[in-house]
């Protein structure tokens, strides 16, 4: 990726600390542990939006596999990795410079629909109802790659719906509540490949965000970076790797039906100058037909609905706007869609 070029550098209040407090850390859940599961979940949702888990159902063998073709595939030269390269028509595939909130991310990830086609607004315009089908892209030369990720992929949706039923659970729900607004996902995984960065004080590998959608399914190899705002008083808090686990985190939609009771914390990953680093997203999202508000069962008169209604297909097709280039304006978020902007 060569020297700090300055669409990386982040302002100054939002460069990583390095001299940071360690504070004792998210929760971690033994899902193999039946014994007050959704309590535990809904106090981890609620306090961090955050936890991690382990004894998951996710084997361990397939992701290493898959961690070992990551790294293959990033090894290539570029040229190689240009040939799926990401562009408006073709929005999975390669990407080697994503912008969170207008910075550029000194990362370069891999990206590919659950589904495929999936199926998503053609604009973000609210009256335009067309819609567009999106494919994914995989190297012509490397079959392994394609399928090792794929049977992953839908190891890890397993588990993502586990722990949506889960959540469901915890808000004193039926467990399958929230599953029909999947079935038509347009949830993707991602591959996440930070390379040492020259000047880690000024740049982050990914900038502060909140995720967008119900949860993420995160895997984090050993070498550590992410960090996330602590709820109670917005310090930041690394996530420390605990092998083996997956880290969840809710996203936007979550905390918009569950009206604010559950929180999707704001997160961002440090760089180093030594280590390679990195992750596995799952990010799961519901159909592009979901309207997403609060709950009618969390709302009532003494807990009036703290959003409005937003299409989930359109929220989508707004935040990946910025992916492709530096917008003057700041990208879709959730606080947008509070009811008090009315
Ligand atoms: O790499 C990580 O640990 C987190 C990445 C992340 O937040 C994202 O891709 O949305
Ligand atoms: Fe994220």
């Amino acid at each position: 990726m060569g020297s700090l070029d300055p669409s990386f550098i982040q302002e100054l209040e939002h460069r990583p600390k390095f001299n940071m407090v360690e504070a004792e850390g998210i929760p971690v859940i033994d899902l193999s542990c039946d014994d007050y599961l959704p309590s535990r979940i809904g106090d981890a949702c609620q306090t961090w939006g955050f936890f991690q888990v382990i004894n998951h159902g996710v084997p361990s063998d397939l992701r290493r596999r898959v961690e070992v073709l990551a790294k293959e595939f990033f090894d290539q030269p570029v040229e190689e990795k240009l040939k799926v390269k990401r562009d408006e028509v073709h929005p999975m595939g390669f990407h080697d410079s994503e912008h969170t909130k207008n910075i550029r991310d000194w990362k370069e990830v891999f990206d590919f629909f659950l589904q495929d086609p999936t199926l998503v607004p053609a604009s973000c315009e609210f009256e335009d109802k067309e819609l567009r089908e999106l494919t994914n892209q995989w190297p012509a030369d490397f079959p392994e790659f394609r399928s090792v990720l794929e049977e992953y992929a839908r190891a890890v949706e397993k588990l993502a719906f586990r722990l949506l039923e889960l959540i469901s659970l915890s808000l004193g729900l039926p467990a399958d509540r929230f599953n029909s607004y999947f079935k038509e996902q347009t949830s993707f995984l991602r591959i996440n490949h930070y390379p040492p960065c020259p000047q880690p004080e000024l740049a982050l590998g990914v900038g502060r965000h909140k995720d967008g959608g119900a949860l993420t399914v995160l895997f984090q190899d050993s070498v550590g970076g992410l960090q996330i705002q602590r709820r109670s008083d917005d310090e930041w808090i690394s996530v420390r790797p605990v092998p083996d686990s997956y880290v969840i985190n809710l996203g936007n939609a979550m905390q918009a039906w569950t009206n604010d009771k559950y929180w999707s914390a704001e997160h961002r990953v440090v760089v180093n100058t030594q280590k390679e680093r990195f992750s596995i997203p799952f990010f799961f999202f519901p159909g592009h037909q979901v309207n997403v508000k609060p709950l009618d069962e969390l709302t009532g008169e003494l807990n009036p609905p703290l959003y409005k209604e937003f299409n989930w297909g359109k929220f989508f097709v707004m935040r990946n706007r910025s992916d492709f280039k530096k917008l003057d304006v700041e990208n879709i978020q959730i606080d947008h869609f509070k009811a008090s902007d009315k």
